[in-house]
C-alpha cells in the first residue's frame, strides 16, 4: 500500500519527511488552508526525490492557474479537493495533467457520481466531508467504502492516525492503493512530525508474514541458487522487478492486454447444478475462458513486458501440459520476440494439440529426452540454455519456482485471480480450492485471501497412482526439503538428494517439487493441501462435462474432485479455480467415456 504525506509546508520539516520515502507528498495550494504553501515550500518541491511524487492540492482554482503552478514546479500529480465538475476534470486531464479527484463522503454520498469522472482521472480520493473541504482531523466511516464498485483505485483519507495502521491493513478492497495522512501527524498545521509519519510509514509496509522477504525467501523456503553464470543477470532482475512492475507505465500497458487480449476479468460462475449436487453455494472461477485457455496466459504477458522493458530479444520457456508454452508463443508473436519452448518428448506426445498451436505461433520446440522426459526435465534444459546465453535472453518461467525473483514475480501477475474474485463477492467464501504443479494458479487464487484466515484455503496435489505407490506427483505430502531448479523447496527425492521421477496424469502437475510460497504456506498451516488420484481427477472431468457443459483440464479436474472428498456444510461458499480448458486432454478423456 502507498502512503501520501499531505499538507507539507517548512523545507525543514520536507526534508526531515522525505528521508522515510513517502511514496506521494500533497502541497495545499488552498489559501483559506492553515496548511497554504509558502514560497519556500515551491523550490524545495520541485527538487523532490523522485521516489516521492509531488502533488498539488487544489480546491475550485481556475484551471490557467492550476496549469501554470504544475509547469512551475514540475509537480506530478494535481489532486482537485472541492467541487470541479467532470468538464473540469477532463480539460486538466486533456492538458496532460496527472489526476486524482477527491470526493467527500458522508452517509448521503452518491456514489454514482464516481462514474462520469472515471476516463479523466487517475485516482480517486476519499476524504470526510466537512465544510473546511480537507485537513479536518475528521473519520468517515470506512464501512461505506463498501458501496465503491468501480476499478479507479483510490487514497483512503480523513483522520487517518497512528493507530488506525492494523485496521487499515485488514481492509480487505483491491481498490485500496494508498492511504493520505495529515493533521493526526502534526505538532502543529503543516508541520509533521517525523518519528510518527516514519512509524506509520514502517508499519504499512511490513510486509506480510506469508509473502517473501527482502531477502527473497518465505521462511525458510526460496532464496536463488544459481550458478554464478547468472549471477549478474539474476541480480539485475531482483533489483528492477519491482519498480519495473509497480510502474505507472507498465500496469497500464498490462492491464489493457489483461483487458481487451486476454478477456479479463474472467466470470466467477455460480454453477447451479453443481450447488444444487453438493447442497452448498459452488462457484467456478473461469480461468479457461483466458484468450489461449488457462491462467498461463497472466503470467506470459507481464513477463513478455518486463523482458521488453529490459531490452531482451529472445524468450525461453519450459512447459509440461504445454499451457505455458502456449501462452508464451502467443505473447512472442504478440510482441514480435523470438520464442524457444523446451518440452519433454513424453508431454510432446501427450499434448499434441498444444504442440501444434505452439508451432502455429511461430514458437521453436526444444523436444527434451533426457530423464523422465516431463517438466522437470525441460525445466533443466531451459535452465542451461538460459546460462549459456545470459545477456540477451530472458527465461519466462511458468510457475511459482525457481531463484527468486520469479516465484513472487510469478505470484503477482497471477494475483488478478484473487482481485478479481474479490470484486465479484458480496462477502468472502468459506473456501477456494485450487490445483497444484508448481502453484501459480493456487497462489494467484489465494493471493489476496492470505490474510483472510476466515476463509480456508485448499491446494490440491497430484496424487498420480496413488500416495502409497512410486507413480505420484504429490510433493508436499511426501517430499521433504531440498533445493530443486534454484530454489529451496519441497521436493520428491530419495534420501541421498536424487530427484525422484513424479506420475501424474496431468502434464501440468507432473512435477517433483513446488514453489517456495507453498512449502511455507503448508509449513505455517496456512493453507491445508491435500491430493487426488489420476481415476479421481477423470471422474471429476466427466462429471463437470455432464452437469455443466463446461471440460475442464485434467489439472483443474484434481481441484474439482475434492469436492468429493470434503464435509460440506450448506452454509459453504466454495469457489473452486478452474484454472483451464480440456481441450488439449481430449484424447485422453474420450479413451475414458463410460458407454
Ligand atoms: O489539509 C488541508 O488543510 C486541506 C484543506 C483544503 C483542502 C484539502 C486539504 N487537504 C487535503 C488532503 O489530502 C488531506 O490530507 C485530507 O483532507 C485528510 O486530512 P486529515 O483529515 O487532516 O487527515
Amino acid at each position: 500500500m502507498k502512503i501520501k504525506v499531505c499538507g507539507m509546508k517548512h523545507p525543514e520539516n520536507i526534508n526531515a519527511v522525505s528521508q522515510c520515502e513517502p511514496d506521494f507528498m500533497g502541497f495545499i495550494f488552498y489559501k483559506k488552508s492553515p496548511r497554504y504553501v509558502l514560497d519556500k515550500t515551491l523550490v524545495f518541491a520541485k527538487e523532490m526525490n523522485p521516489n516521492t511524487k509531488t502533488v498539488g492540492v487544489f480546491v475550485n482554482s481556475p484551471i490557467s492557474e492550476v496549469l501554470e503552478i504544475v509547469q512551475e514546479y514540475n509537480l506530478n500529480f494535481v489532486q482537485l479537493h472541492g467541487n470541479e465538475s467532470v468538464d473540469y476534470a477532463k480539460k486538466l486531464y486533456n492538458a496532460g495533467v496527472n489526476l486524482i479527484k477527491a470526493f467527500q463522503v458522508n452517509k448521503n454520498f452518491d456514489w454514482d457520481k464516481i462514474k462520469d469522472y472515471k476516463p479523466f482521472v487517475n485516482y480517486l480520493l476519499f476524504d470526510t466531508a466537512t465544510k473546511s473541504y480537507g485537513g479536518s482531523g475528521l473519520k468517515f466511516n470506512w464501512e461505506l467504502l463498501r458501496n465503491y464498485k468501480e476499478e479507479i483505485p483510490f487514497f483512503l483519507s480523513g483522520g487517518i492516525e497512528i493507530d488506525d495502521a492494523e485496521m487499515i491493513k485488514e481492509i480487505d478492497l483491491p481498490q485500496l492503493f494508498a492511504i493520505d495522512i495529515n493533521s493526526k501527524f502534526e505538532t502543529e498545521p503543516g508541520v509533521k512530525n517525523e518519528e510518527l509519519v516514519n512509524k506509520m510509514i514502517n508499519t504499512i509496509r511490513m510486509k506480510s508474514k506469508y509473502q517473501v522477504n527482502d531477502k527473497g525467501f518465505y521462511g525458510e523456503y526460496g532464496g536463488a541458487f544459481i550458478p554464478e553464470m547468472l549471477y549478474p543477470n539474476i541480480k539485475e532482475l531482483q533489483e528492477s522487478y519491482e519498480e519495473i512492475i509497480q510502474s505507472d507505465s507498465f500496469q497500464e500497458e498490462l492491464q489493457a492486454l489483461l483487458k481487451d487480449y486476454v478477456g479479463r476479468p474472467t466470470p466467477l460462475y455460480y454453477s447451479k447444478r453443481l450447488s444444487d449436487h453438493y447442497k452448498a453455494d459452488i462457484y467456478l472461477k473461469r480461468e479457461d475462458l483466458c484468450h489461449t485457455g488457462a491462467h498461463k496466459i497472466n503470467n506470459a504477458l507481464g513477463q513478455i513486458l518486463l523482458a521488453k522493458k529490459r531490452n531482451k530479444k529472445r524468450i525461453i520457456a519450459e512447459t509440461g501440459a504445454g499451457q505455458h508454452g502456449v501462452a508464451t508463443a502467443t505473447a512472442c508473436a504478440l510482441m514480435g520476440l523470438e520464442c524457444v519452448v523446451y518440452m519433454g518428448a513424453k508431454d510432446i506426445k501427450r499434448q499434441a494439440p498444444n504442440v501444434a498451436r505452439m508451432k502455429m505461433l511461430g514458437a521453436s520446440i526444444v523436444p527434451v529426452t533426457s530423464g523422465s522426459q516431463t517438466l522437470k526435465d525441460a525445466t533443466n534444459e531451459a535452465i542451461r540454455d538460459w546460462i549459456n546465453n545470459p545477456t540477451d535472453t530472458h527465461y519466462l518461467i511458468g510457475s511459482v519456482v525457481g531463484p527468486h525473483p520469479y516465484p513472487d514475480m510469478v505470484a503477482k501477475f497471477q494475483a488478478v485471480i484473487s482481485k478479481e474474485i474479490k470484486n465479484q463477492i458480496k462477502e468472502n467464501p468459506t473456501h477456494i480450492i485450487a490445483c497444484i504443479g508448481g502453484g501459480s494458479n493456487a497462489i494467484g487464487a489465494f493471493y489476496h485471501f492470505l490474510e483472510d484466515e476466515d476463509v480456508e484455503l485448499i491446494g490440491i496435489e497430484a496424487g498420480g497412482m496413488g500416495i502409497d505407490t512410486p507413480e505420484t506427483a504429490a510433493t508436499l505430502a511426501l517430499g521433504s526439503q531440498g533445493v530443486l531448479h534454484a530454489c529451496m523447496t519441497t521436493v520428491l527425492q530419495t534420501e541421498d538428494g536424487q530427484v525422484i521421477e513424479p506420475h501424474s496424469i496431468s502434464a501440468g502437475l507432473d512435477y517433483p517439487g513446488i514453489g517456495p510460497q507453498h512449502a511455507h504456506l503448508h509449513k505455517t498451516k496456512r493453507v491445508k493441501y491435500s491430493n487426488i488420484t489420476d481415476q479421481e481427477a477423470l471422474d471429476a472431468a466427466h462429471f463437470l462435462s455432464h452437469m455443466e457443459g463446461i471440460i475442464p483440464a485434467l489439472e483443474s479436474s484434481h481441484a474439482l474432485a475434492y469436492l468429493e472428498k470434503m464435509e460440506i456444510k450448506p452454509t459453504d461458499r466454495i469457489i473452486i479455480n478452474l484454472s483451464g480448458r480440456g481441450d488439449k486432454d481430449l484424447e485422453t478423456l474420450t479413451k475414458t467415456i463410460k458407454e
